[in-house]
């Protein structure tokens, strides 16, 4: 299939195993979805819905345990070229990371290294991918940390992690993550560990960045309230695929979805008046060994019929915005 032009990420049928044999568990089934060119899309869903495995897929950076099974992983470089991520060896892998793709991660304090100076990390990852003096390194980071907002960013280039805030230090991987500056930024969870204020600055700054550097952004995140503020597009994932992708306006007011209709009943609102109630989806979300077969999620639907149970693929319900449900709920949640 070709990638357009305005399309940076083409995700196409992505199944990931963990295990060998007659034992390996499929974590990702089925995942596609598509990230336009400087656009932020939010991949959601509830915890153990495959979010982390598809980054970590993305970045060749599953764990030994893990493999790719089968699916596209298309990539627009900055040069135009599209390159399947899905078929690079470890060496195409480690040239990507950094200008090509780069990721942040949840929590700083178990991606930093509490024996180097910030800036050093920071340096480290330009040395990694430019040939670049001494000299050069440490104007590029002390600029990297201005960037982020980081006050006196020639001496906070000398500190280390334990000796900065929750926030700078999630500052500082951001600075990580862009010093080369990549296409595509993968921020899985950024702020969910930060203080409501905190979080606010930290997406703020983000929102500025990914215009100030034409970057690509793919968010994780479980928060439907993040999502409303970041993203242009979302997909919506649940045991292992998939199951709706759209514009966040269409998808917030014309979700087609019953599981993202849940996901949506289910969030503290502030509209919500009183003897209004969060309804939460009942049920549990199924365990990898024992999906039902056809849709995973009709267990828990209260839509559910027999042909449930009959193979259901992600389809375009109306234009840009694609399904995994036979049936076709486009009203408000
Ligand atoms: N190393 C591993 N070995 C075996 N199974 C794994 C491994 N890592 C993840 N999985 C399984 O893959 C599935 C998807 O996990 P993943 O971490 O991607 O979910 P998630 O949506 O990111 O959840 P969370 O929001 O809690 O991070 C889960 O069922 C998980 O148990």
């Amino acid at each position: 299939m070709q990638t357009p032009d305005d399309t940076i990420l083409s995700v196409e049928g992505l199944r990931v195993g963990f295990g060998r044999g007659a034992a390996t568990v499929t974590a990702l089934r089925d995942v596609s979805f598509t990230l336009g060119r400087g656009k932020t899309l939010a991949l959601v869903g509830e915890s153990g819905s495959g979010k982390s495995v598809t980054s970590l897929a993305l970045m060749g950076l599953l764990p030994p345990s893990g493999r790719i099974l089968s699916g596209r992983l298309n990539f627009r470089r900055s040069d135009g070229t599209v390159v399947d991520l899905a078929g690079l060896d470890a060496a195409g892998y480690r040239a990507m990371r950094g200008p090509g793709i780069s990721m942040i991660f949840q929590e700083p304090m178990s991606s930093l290294n509490p024996l180097f100076t910030v800036g050093d990390q920071i340096g480290e990852m330009l040395l990694l991918h430019e040939n670049v003096s001494s000299a050069q390194r440490d104007k590029r980071v002390i600029e990297m940390l201005e960037l982020v907002e980081i006050p006196g960013a020639a001496a906070r280039a000398k500190s280390y992690p334990h000796e900065l805030s929750g926030g700078m230090r999630q500052r500082v991987m951001i600075a990580m993550g862009l010093i080369c500056n990549p296409a595509l930024l993968i921020a899985d969870e950024p702020t969910t560990a930060l203080d409501v204020t905190i979080q606010a600055q930290i997406l703020d700054l983000m929102r500025r960045l990914q215009k100030e550097l034409d970057m690509s952004i793919l968010f994780i995140t479980h928060d439907m309230g993040v999502v409303a503020e970041m993203a242009d597009q979302v997909a919506v994932m649940y045991a292992g695929a998939v199951v709706e992708q759209a514009g966040v306006l269409d998808l917030f007011d014309h979700t087609r979805h019953p599981y993202t209709q849940g996901l949506l009943a289910s969030i503290p609102r502030d509209d919500l008046v009183d003897g209004e109630r969060l309804v939460p989806i009942p049920g549990s979300v199924p365990s990898l060994t024992a999906l039902p077969s056809g849709c995973a999620f009709a267990p828990r639907c209260s839509h559910a019929q027999p042909e449930c149970h009959r193979p259901v693929s992600l389809e375009e319900k109306a234009s840009g915005h694609l399904s995994a449900c036979i049936f076709d709920f486009a009203g408000a949640a």
